[in-house]
């Protein structure tokens, strides 16, 4: 279990370092239209889970939607506190 900033931080040094195992660091590479375009699908597989496969597989689905939505911060050089401060 992680929380939301600890995924913020092990994806920057992630990227930072270009490590080559990492899912990551791959997905930055495809740039921010790819990205954008992960958001949108999960998002999508977030409302149809919610509203059709029950709360387990609704938290599953949005935890990937959370995931993509810090790949696209990191894409277009975005800190946490960028986005927070708009909350
Ligand atoms: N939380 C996630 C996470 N959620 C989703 N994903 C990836 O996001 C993609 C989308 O998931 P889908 O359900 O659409 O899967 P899919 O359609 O089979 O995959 P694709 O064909 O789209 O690649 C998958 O490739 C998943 O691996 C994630 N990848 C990584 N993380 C976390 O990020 C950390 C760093 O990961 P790496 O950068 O890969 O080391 C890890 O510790 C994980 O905790």
């Amino acid at each position: 279990m992680k929380t939301f900033e600890e995924l913020f931080d092990e994806l920057k040094a992630k990227a930072a370092t270009g490590d080559p195992t990492s899912g990551t660091v791959a997905a930055l590479t495809r740039g921010v239209h790819s990205v954008g375009k992960k958001v949108v699908e999960e998002a999508a597989e977030s409302w149809m889970a919610a509203e059709h496969e029950g709360p387990e597989r609704a938290a599953e689905e949005i935890s990937q939607l959370l995931y993509q939505a810090q790949v696209l911060m990191l894409a277009c050089g975005l800190e946490l506190k960028d986005v927070y401060r708009h909350l």
